[in-house]
Order: structure tokens, then C-alpha cells, then sequence
């Protein structure tokens, strides 16, 4: 089953075009990497791919469903869970923990099990001795680890990450990608870091700057 159909789509931000006539498909046991010069538009591709930006041209369709405005994109936003580029763009606290169970109380859960799904993330990414710490504190890498956790309590079907490995050394680059192929989930990654790409993509998908 396709997680995400794309086909001839134009993304256009204050009028330039960014994304033009991009067509591509993510199976459900792919992980398909973006890649391209800065600012050729991977960003902008992923927040697009669940409504957060706006586009010209083309059809997405997630799980089957074609996506086009808000009402139709934010029943996908708990199924597939999107790490930003910059972490602390999603990071909310207090607290790591409160961080965590956010995602999971929005999407319904009771205090108990939010809390319950965010301990488990924090254990599994082997990031619960933080779990008391005050978001504003943590490292660059841990608030990588913390923005994972966020969205892997939410028991996601899928992930669309930009730039996982930034700021991350190596001993952590090593656990990133261990961790992640450990999920066995379709995963669509925006990455420059060639070694974890070589490590993770079953297919690599360029894009062109379009100046
Ligand atoms: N809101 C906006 N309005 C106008 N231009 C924008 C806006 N947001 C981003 N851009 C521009 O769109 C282009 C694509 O940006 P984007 O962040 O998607 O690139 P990227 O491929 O993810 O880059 P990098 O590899 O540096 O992370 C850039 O030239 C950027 O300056």
C-alpha cells in the first residue's frame, strides 16, 4: 500500500517556484530519502506533505486519500508523525515529559495513558534520565531525541523527518540510526549526511534548485 502518492506537484512560495512538476511514491516498507543542495525545497516538500504549506499544482495523497486543505490533512498529522528541522520549532514542555504525552493528549488519550506512551518513547530512545528536565535546557541532540519521542508516543504509522542527524555526534548518529531502522516504518528523510544515508535509504530521491 502506497503511504503517500505525489504526482506533478508545484510548490511556489511569495511566487518562486520551489517544487516543480515532482512526482513520487512512498511504500509502506521504504525509507526514500530527499536530498539536493541547501535550499532546494526539501523542507518546504515535508511541511507541504501534511498541509503546512500550501500548493499550486498536483495531488497528494496520503494512505489513498487525497490531501488539498487543512480538514483534509489534519486527520494524517497523529498517523504519520513529522520531526522539524529545527527541534526546539516543536518542542512545547515543561518539562521532557510533558513534552512527550503532548502529542498523545491531543490526540485524545486520558492523562494516564499520555503519560504512559510518553514514558515509553523516552525509554525507548534511551532518554528517561531526562524526563524531569525542563525542555529550555537540553542539548541541540537532545532536544533531537525529545522532538523524536513527541512523535513516536503518538504510535505513529510513518515518519517524514528533516534532518535527524543534525547536531548529533557520531556515537549518537550511530544510535539515531539504529533506533530508527529498529521501527521497521516507512520514513521519508530529508538528510545531507551522506554515511547515515548510505546506512538507511532504500531509495534516494534528488532535487533540483530551481534559482
Ligand atoms: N516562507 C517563505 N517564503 C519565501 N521563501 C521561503 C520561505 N520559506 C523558505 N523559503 C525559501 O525556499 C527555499 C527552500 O527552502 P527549504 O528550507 O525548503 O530548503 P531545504 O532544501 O530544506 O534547505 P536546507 O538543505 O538548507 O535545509 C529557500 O530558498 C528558502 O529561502
Amino acid at each position: 500500500m502506497n503511504i503517500l502518492k505525489v504526482k506533478e506537484l508545484s510548490i511556489a512560495l511569495n511566487g518562486r517556484p520551489i517544487i516543480e512538476n515532482l512526482s513520487f511514491r512512498l511504500e509502506s516498507d521504504q525509507r526514500l530519502f530527499l536530498q539536493g543542495e541547501i535550499g532546494c525545497g526539501k523542507s518546504t516538500l515535508l511541511h507541504c506533505l501534511l498541509g503546512f504549506v500550501p500548493f499550486q499544482h498536483g495531488e497528494i495523497l496520503l494512505f489513498g486519500t487525497p490531501c488539498k486543505s487543512e480538514v483534509d490533512f489534519s486527520p494524517f498529522r497523529g498517523k504519520i508523525g513529522l520531526c522539524f528541522q529545527n527541534p526546539e520549532d516543536q518542542l512545547f514542555g515543561p518539562t521532557v515529559l510533558d513534552d512527550v504525552a503532548f502529542g498523545p493528549l491531543n490526540l485524545g488519550l486520558s492523562q494516564t495513558e499520555a503519560y504512559a506512551a510518553a514514558l515509553k518513547a523516552v525509554e525507548a530512545l534511551d532518554i528517561a534520565h531526562l524526563k524531569n528536565r525542563p525542555v529550555n535546557l537540553l542539548s541541540g541532540g537532545e532536544k533531537n531525541f525529545t522532538a523524536l519521542a513527541g512523535v513516536l508516543a503518538m504510535n505513529p504509522s510513518a515518519l517524514f523527518l528533516d534532518e535527524p542527524t543534525n547536531g548529533l555526534d557520531s556515537k549518537n548518529i550511530e544510535k539515531m540510526t539504529a533506533l530508527l531502522i529498529e521501527l521497521h516504518l516507512p520514513m521519508l528523510i530529508a538528510s545531507h549526511d551522506q554515511l547515515f544515508t548510505a546506512r538507511m535509504a532504500h531509495q534516494i530521491l534528488s532535487l533540483e534548485k530551481h534559482r
